[in-house]
């Protein structure tokens, strides 16, 4: 039996790879400076799996920026907006990489960015391929041959991993009509196995191809498609052990398919989908080695070592040892590094610490495993030594009396329907409202954040520290949320936000003050590129033991005339951008978060804040991959956010936000979550996702984002009007809000505050345009 992985984090156990990008990308320091940092993050993970006794190490998974933008560079799906960049200059591979990531402003070149978008129901994103219909492929970099030599020369024989093609395609986007994705296999596959023959030459034995979408709704095309792949890398590469992987689903109706590919080994999630075994066992051909994805790759729980090698002695009732690997569930980019870099008790109690297992620690739990399980007198001291080490730790979690609060749960019990619906319909909230708001047509707002300058997060650091104490944090932060109210009334922005400067992140902000939650110091995760997060871990019942915003909303709110919008993260994207409890449905932990929450928007109305956002971006996200579960989902989830929005009178116009999300098969869910106001991410897409909002008549207001922040780019009046034009001819004018797309804590406030002056024009050139257009039809 082999143990392996399907990937490594590869930010590097101190965010190195972060830090270097960022020195890179101003300047700091160059192209070699950084490759080096690259290298040794691979060297050390590298290392660490061969410490670990992990047989099968991969390589390939460490990544600059995005593994799926790896790819598209790979076979050089490059976007002909980047023909320019190339033609211009004598760009490096790296340079024109990062472009596609980040866009280019420089040179009077101005290149926008490759989408971005959600990997799968995580909190990882990656960069959405783009196809023409005359879409071409040729191999343009080398990236899996260089790491696997690489490893190679440091005495490793890595297992190299590539996301799969078919996997490849369906992830990318058609740019332009009149052609299907998936029918660019014929010109990709030759490719693909150009780089699989290079591997191999260099002595690559297996390799891994990531197929997620195996385990997903499939249609009658795509299961073809695979077929034919496969069997085509089989005929081309008769030698080359394909390992197939599928992760965050079962199998379920895709089996007979997935069995009959042929592969050298199949993958499963034995996490997400634990009941799949006893079939796929049933089905396996004696010849497929079977991996067992038994170690949960998206969560930092210990592993349950007498289920997991109850599992593993049934697989090896049907199959022999050699022909069973096991591994975590999915890659472990989505867990933090290493649980030993958590020292603080204070912030990490040692009791719970010994209920957690990070990525350095997973992989001592799947040498154990392999250990325990191969072990073949089960009394032996070792084996049931480290087996009760691991039963402690489950019983003490299991028992401890800092999870359960009966209060709490007998407050989501005593939930009604009616907690979950506001005192009046929206109709007739709308009018109560606009009398008490006395906003213009076409308000402006932000969505929440102002830049987190390096000032800010240095007091920050400085106050966790204990160089700057409470009192003194306090004050330069509320002399910040200050001078941004000073600043927004002055650039003339009608709904005002207070900045959000006192978050380090807006889940882990809350969960730093939620009863049920700890946090760690060092537990990053990549988010996107060199952004990171460091979700917060949900251990036990939730409660707010008190107001967690009213302070900063409250003293921004004394400083102007202007209406100053409360701003709070919602139910659902806590939840989902947390590390969740696994000992209750997702729909328990939600509720109790809903109820503090609502508690937060109740106390804010008090406090005579007459706007409140909740931001969901999350939800979409949260939909599980699987139609057949998405009712089920959508219900709680909606309602979880309602019983947190619901509670205030009809005068409080409640908002929420949502980003990267697409709405055209949930919008009468979106539509139940009845927000007042509804601001979305909308720029990249031209306003394209207000379709879903026009086609369902959807009656309340919406603020589709003017423009995209994740460039340096200062938008002009004009194309901002445009795009409202745009947006008017599907929405009413009088349903429509002018706001940026959402992440403005990550730009300068230099580029903020010319963009958002341009912003301000371009409502007040609507306005002026919709009197004319008024009095013409007088
Ligand atoms: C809206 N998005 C978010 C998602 N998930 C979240 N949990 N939060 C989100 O906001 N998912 C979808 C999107 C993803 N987008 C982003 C956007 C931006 C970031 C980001 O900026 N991340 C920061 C880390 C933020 C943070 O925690 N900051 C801390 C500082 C931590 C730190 O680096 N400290 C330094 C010392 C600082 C100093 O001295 O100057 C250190 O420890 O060395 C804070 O503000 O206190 C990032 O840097 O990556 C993420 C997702
Ligand atoms: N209020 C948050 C929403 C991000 S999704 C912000 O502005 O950063
Ligand atoms: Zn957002």
């Amino acid at each position: 039996m082999q143990t392996h992985i399907l990937g490594y984090p590869r930010i590097g156990s101190q965010r190195e790879l972060k830090k270097a990008c960022e020195q890179y990308w101003s300047g700091k320091i160059n192209l070699d400076d950084l490759h080096q940092v690259g290298a040794a993050i691979r060297q050390s993970n590298w290392k660490l799996q061969q410490e670990a006794g992990i047989d099968l190490i991969p390589s390939n998974d460490f990544s600059f920026y995005d593994q799926v933008l790896d790819m598209s560079l790979t076979f050089n799906a490059i976007p002909d907006r980047y023909q320019e960049l190339i033609a211009k200059k004598e760009i490096a591979k790296q340079e024109l990489y990062f472009a596609m990531a980040r866009g280019y402003q420089q040179d009077d070149l101005d290149i926008t960015a490759m989408e971005m978008t959600k990997w799968f129901d995580t909190n990882y994103h990656y960069i959405v391929p783009e196809f023409k219909k005359d879409q071409e492929f040729k191999l343009f970099s080398n990236k899996a041959l260089d790491e696997f030599l690489e490893a190679k020369k440091a005495g490793i024989l890595t297992k190299p991993v590539l996301l799969g093609p078919i996997t490849y395609l369906v992830l990318g986007k058609e740019k332009e009509a009149g052609f299907n994705r998936l029918d660019l296999i014929d010109k990709l596959l030759p490719v693909y196995i150009e780089v699989l023959k290079k591997l191999q030459d260099a002595g690559a034995v297996w390799v891994q191809l990531d197929e997620p979408f195996l385990a997903l709704d499939l249609t009658a095309k795509e299961k073809e498609v695979y077929k034919k792949v496969y069997n085509e890398l089989k005929k081309q590469l008769p030698e080359l052990k394909i390992l197939l992987a599928t992760y965050f689903e079962g199998l379920k109706e895709n089996l007979d398919l997935a069995v009959s590919l042929p592969v050298c080994a199949l993958h499963i999630d034995l996490v997400r989908a634990p009941q799949q075994l006893q079939e796929v066992l049933d089905k396996t051909p004696n010849d497929l080695t079977l991996s067992l994805g038994i170690i949960d790759g998206r969560n930092i729980w210990k592993n349950d070592y007498q289920d997991s090698v109850a599992f593993i002695r049934k697989a090896l009732k049907s199959k022999t040892s050699n022909r069973i690997m096991i591994a975590p569930s999915c890659s472990l980019l989505h867990v933090p590094c290493d649980l030993d870099l958590e020292t603080n008790e204070t912030v990490l109690t040692p009791e719970i610490k010994n209920w957690l297992a990070f990525a350095k620690q997973k992989l001592e739990e799947l040498a154990t495993l392999k250990a325990i399980s191969e072990e073949d007198d089960v009394n032996a001291v070792a084996t049931m030594e480290k087996l009760h080490v691991n039963l402690d730790a489950l019983k003490s979690k299991k028992e401890s009396q800092r999870i359960h609060k009966p209060e709490v749960k007998q407050r989501t019990a005593r939930i009604t329907k009616k907690d979950a619906q506001r005192n009046k319909a929206f109709s007739e909230r709308k009018s109560i409202q606009h009398k008490a708001l006395k906003l213009p047509l076409f308000p402006t707002t932000t969505i929440g954040s102002f830049p987190q300058t390096k000032e800010v997060r240095s007091w920050r650091a400085q106050f966790k520290k204990g160089t700057v104490n409470a009192l003194e944090y306090e004050n330069l932060l509320l002399e910040e949320t200050e001078q941004c109210i000073r600043w927004q009334e002055e650039i003339d922005l009608d709904v005002l936000v207070h900045g959000e400067f006192e978050r380090n992140d807006m889940v882990e902000y809350f969960g730093e003050q939620l009863n049920g939650f700890v946090f760690t110091k060092m537990g990053w995760v990549q988010s996107y590129g060199s952004r990171c997060v460091k979700p917060p871990i949900i251990y036990g019942d939730i409660d707010r033991p008190e107001a967690m915003t009213v302070k900063w909303s409250s003293y921004a709110q004394g400083l102007t005339s202007k209406i100053v919008k409360g701003m709070l993260t919602g139910p659902v994207t806590i939840l989902q951008w947390s590390f969740v409890r696994n000992d209750q449905p997702r729909s328990e932990t939600c509720n109790q978060i809903a109820l503090a929450i609502r508690d937060e928007v109740l106390d804010l109305e008090k406090a005579g804040i007459r706007i409140i956002q909740i931001d969901e971006p999350a939800i979409r996200e949260g939909l599980p991959l699987r139609k057949t579960e998405w009712q089920a989902y959508l219900k709680w989830a909606v309602n979880a956010f309602c019983i947190s929005a619901a509670g205030v009178s009809d005068q409080t116009q409640i908002h929420t936000h949502m980003c990267y999300s697409e709405f055209n098969d949930i919008i009468e869910h979106i539509a139940a979550m009845d927000a007042d106001v509804i601001t979305i991410e909308c720029s990249r897409s031209q306003m394209e996702l207000l379709d879903a909002f026009a086609k369902f008549e959807y009656p309340n207001e919406i603020g589709p984002g003017v423009y995209d922040i994740h460039a340096p780019r200062v938008p002009s009046v004009k194309e901002m009007v445009a795009l409202m034009e745009k947006a008017k001819l599907v929405i009413p004018e009088k349903q429509l809000w002018v706001n940026p797309d959402c992440g403005l804590k990550t730009r300068h406030w230099e580029e903020t505050r010319k963009a958002l002056e341009a912003m301000v024009e371009a409502a007040k050139t609507l306005r002026v345009a919709s009197e004319k257009e008024r009095l013409v039809t007088l």
